[in-house]
């Protein structure tokens, strides 16, 4: 196995700057680099570093294999945080053997020690990259492996059903099966039931995980803008009573409750000759297609449209309620100018995504799991109601792979090598 070395904080200016390395030679290279004699394991060493001259004063910590981070010997070097200083130092270390680190490799290898599965590292990287506390929060929970937990437990039902149904088609000749159809229906019932909470569940904690992207799509002079300003509660976005203001995509973020939400204010929709203002409303259509929820709005002069083809969830908002003689549809009615009903337009949107400050999510979760659950879900839903026993047990066995891909006991390398190059570089 190779040595790696990477920078594990940014390399820019800041009081403290961690470089890390992980593999045999690492001790070798530490000791070299400060002339220590000898490191204690897990000890906060006052060193100094040269390269010919004297380069920095930092602190060294030494976690001997197995017990370190990734499960081989691991050396820390906390040094001032100077971008050419830390360069020099990651240098020196490739001078003496080590490799540059590719992006998630500290965790490729943790994984592959058996230091953490594959839902844990993946927690990880979720709790770096959190866009709020409450989704961090939930990263952390996973660190836990709740999720690879709760598979595990499911995984195991899956076998001691599949040896019941796989003992009924052995033993089919002496005419007492195993497990009877009803009994196998009504576990397999239970069994689907329990995966779907977890499906659920994950759904949750993934869309807490992304943050929610809304996009705000309407005719010109309906108050998108107006309604942008006071969601962020600043002025993102120029509103005027001229039609056809905003030209660009506007994006800001915003964490309501917890829950970190992402606003596209976009071009008015309308038929018009100026290229500018073409090309605007092409990236409106474009964002309603890739945020999580569209708001159509309108206001007391103009209807909402309805985008053709559109396939991401719509609601329709009227603007203006303030000059409304009544709200006669059933629809939702702000005045995105006085702020009124904005904040409750919101807590909707919590609401909508089963985020409202009330849920916990158990976990954090990404769309690569929920697509697992999702398959396994559906395969558990496809094999109820099936009478031919070696079926049933073959379906199983599939639904139980499919699960494992969550914590990685099935995984190939194409996946792994993806997921991990995903990962910042010193992860
Ligand atoms: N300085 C520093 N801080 C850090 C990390 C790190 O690698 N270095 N971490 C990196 O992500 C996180 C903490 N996670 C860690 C996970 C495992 C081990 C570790 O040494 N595990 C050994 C010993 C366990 C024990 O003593 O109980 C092991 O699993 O065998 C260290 C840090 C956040 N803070
Ligand atoms: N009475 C009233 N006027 C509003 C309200 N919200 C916005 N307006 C006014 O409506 C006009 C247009 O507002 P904008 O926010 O610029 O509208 P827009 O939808 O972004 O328009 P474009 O960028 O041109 O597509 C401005 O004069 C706003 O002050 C409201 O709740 N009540
Ligand atoms: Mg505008």
């Amino acid at each position: 196995m190779t040595t790696i070395v990477a920078p594990a904080t940014a390399m820019v200016s800041q009081p403290i700057g961690i470089i890390r390395l992980s593999g045999p030679l690492s001790l070798q290279i530490i000791k070299k680099i400060t002339k220590q004699k000898r490191i204690k394991v897990r000890h906060a060493h006052f060193v100094t570093v040269y390269d010919k001259e004297i380069l920095d004063h930092a602190v060294v910590l030494y976690f001997k294999a197995p017990y370190s981070f990734t499960g081989e010997d691991v050396v820390e070097i906390q040094m001032h945080g100077n971008p050419y200083l830390m360069e020099n130092v990651i240098k020196l270390c490739i001078g003496l053997g080590a490799e540059m680190a590719q992006p998630g490799a500290f965790s490729h290898r943790a994984f592959l020690n058996g230091k953490m599965k594959l839902d844990q590292v993946e927690a990880v990287a979720d709790i770096i990259h959190a866009g709020s506390l409450r989704a961090a929060k939930s990263a952390a929970s996973s660190l836990e492996g709740t999720l690879g937990t709760k598979v595990s437990e499911l995984q195991a039902e899956l076998m001691a059903l599949r040896v019941l149904v796989e003992a009924s088609i052995d033993f089919s000749e002496e005419d007492i099966p195993v497990i009877s159809q009803a009994a196998c229906n009504a576990r397999l019932a239970l069994l689907h039931s329990r995966l779907q909470a977890l499906l659920q569940t994950a759904k949750t904690g993934a869309s807490l995980q992304k943050g929610i992207q809304v996009a705000l799509v309407g005719a010109p002079n309906v108050g998108k803008s107006t309604l942008m300003n006071a969601i962020c509660k600043k002025q993102v976005s120029i509103v005027t009573s001229e039609a056809g203001t905003t030209r660009d995509v506007l994006s800001q973020e915003v964490i309501h409750k917890g829950v970190h939400l992402t606003f596209f204010d976009t071009a008015g929709v309308r038929s018009t000759s100026s290229i500018a203002e073409k090309i605007g409303i092409e990236k409106a259509h474009e964002f309603a297609t890739k945020a999580d929820l569209v708001l159509l709005m309108g206001d007391h002069q103009t209807r909402p449209l309805s985008l053709e083809g559109l396939e991401t969830p719509s609601w329709v908002v009227y603007n203006k309620k303030d000059l409304f003689p009544d709200a006669v549809e059933d629809a939702l009615f702000i005045s995105a100018r006085h702020g009124d009903g904005v904040d409750e337009l919101l807590d909707k949107i919590l609401e909508y995504f089963k985020l409202a400050e009330h849920v916990e999510a158990p976990f954090s979760a990404r769309t690569r799991q929920v697509d697992v659950l999702k398959r396994a879900n559906q395969l558990l839903q496809e094999t109820q109601g099936i009478v031919d026993a070696e079926i049933v047990a073959h379906n199983l066995w599939d639904v139980q792979q499919v699960l494992s891909e969550i914590t990685g006991e099935v995984s190939t390398d194409d996946v792994l090598g993806e997921l991990f190059s995903d990962f910042c570089i010193g992860k």
